[in-house]
């Protein structure tokens, strides 16, 4: 169904996008695209231009230059100006805010963009009662927004959005207000939902660990450019650049800048790395992971001394910050460990490190 010549058409094409606001470039020759199904995370640091993206793919705003392409029909074309409407664009979109009509009940809320649509009395009414049993809000129904909380009206924006099923999904950090442990329950509701409706979804965040659960396909942005596009996982294992390497990822990862000396990658005189890893490179920086660093010494690894600046259990064991030259190492330790704030302690490299950088940021090894 989804073909067009016997290849399969991607559900969301972004080609050569970039938006300028004057002389600013927001969003800069952006280029991905999704199969059917996909959950499409943007994620990135504040800024870097994803809410710009998420809204020209709602039709909000029009791209400067480059084509949004649904189902193989173009919908915004910046060199012609042209911009479909919500309607002909067949996507909803859901903000952080939940902006319900404070005066119809929730399932006025969740009818009302049927009407527009022209459904029949019928059909919306079974679609209202469908979406309420979706979200699990049948309860409300008759109830109006002040008269339920934050996560609740969270949940009827949800219903109001796919109640027309839309075949494209747009949410704007939708859990963004709401306390960390309703986040976590509505992250898996959000995916059941997801899953439940067939549609392709576009998710912005600037949560790392939502972009990684929740993600089939991430876009990391920085500066208005993606720095890396691929499955969660490929970005975490394989990162073309330090800033997707410490962006993604908990907990954070470390970056140890070092030089060569002799056939060794040397950080404090201390040798980590075999120097044949990066050749022709004087300054590098190596990418452990936290785990990679243990806390304490260890028979026959590499030591350093740092400065112990705060500990958090983390199931079972303790995620440990500290400072060494100026730069703030995350180690693991086992168990719970406690030392006061500026103590000195000793963490080993557990392993070679997996990724070296050269100090521009990019990937060598
Ligand atoms: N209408 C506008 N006019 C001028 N500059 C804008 C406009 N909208 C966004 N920008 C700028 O474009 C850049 C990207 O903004 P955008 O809102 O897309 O970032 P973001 O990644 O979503 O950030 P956040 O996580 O803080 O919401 C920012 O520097 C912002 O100031």
């Amino acid at each position: 169904m989804n073909t067009q010549n016997g290849t399969s058409v991607p559900a969301i094409a972004i080609r050569g996008v970039t938006k300028r606001f004057g002389g600013f470039t927001a969003v800069d020759n952006v280029d991905i695209s999704v199969p059917q199904g996909s959950f499409l995370v943007l994620v990135g640091p504040s800024g870097c231009g994803k809410s710009t993206l998420l809204r020209m793919l709602a039709g909000l705003e029009t791209p400067s230059e480059g084509e949004f392409v649904f189902m193989g029909r173009t919908v915004s074309d910046g060199t012609r100006g042209l911009v479909a409407d919500a309607g002909a664009r067949d996507a909803g979109l859901v903000f952080q805010s939940y902006a319900l009509w404070p005066h119809m009940t929730v399932a006025g809320n969740i009818e009302w963009p049927l009407k527009v649509a022209k459904w029949s009395k019928a059909d919306r009414a079974a679609r209202v009662d469908e979406v309420l049993g979706l979200l699990g809000i049948s309860a409300l129904k008759e109830r109006y927004p002040a008269e339920i909380s934050g996560g609740q009206q969270q949940r009827v924006a949800i219903a109001r959005t796919i109640g027309p099923k839309p075949s494209i999904l747009l949410f704007d950090e939708p859990l963004s207000n709401l306390d960390a442990k309703l986040r976590i329950e509505m992250r898996s509701e959000l995916m059941r939902i997801h899953r439940a409706t067939g549609a392709t979804s576009v998710y912005v965040t600037h949560d790392q660990v939502e972009a990684m659960t929740m993600a089939s396909h991430v876009a990391v942005l920085n500066n208005g450019r993606v720095e890396q596009f691929g499955a969660p996982l490929d970005l975490l294992e394989n990162p073309r650049t330090t800033f997707v390497a410490t962006f993604l990822g908990t907990p954070p990862a470390n970056l140890i800048e070092v030089t060569r000396s002799g056939d060794g990658l040397v950080y404090e005189g201390l040798r980590l790395a075999d120097a044949r890893r990066a050749e022709a490179q004087e300054g590098l920086q190596l990418l452990y992971p936290a785990h990679g660093l243990a806390v304490g010494d260890v028979p026959g690894r590499p030591a350093i001394t740092a400065r112990f600046e705060e500990a958090a259990p983390i199931a079972g064991r303790t995620m440990v910050t500290a400072f060494s030259g100026g730069k703030r190492l995350t180690a693991m330790a086992d168990g719970y460990f406690r030392a006061a704030s500026g103590d000195t302690i000793r963490l080993s490299f557990l392993s070679e490190p997996s990724a070296v950088f050269a100090m521009t940021g990019e990937r060598i090894d």
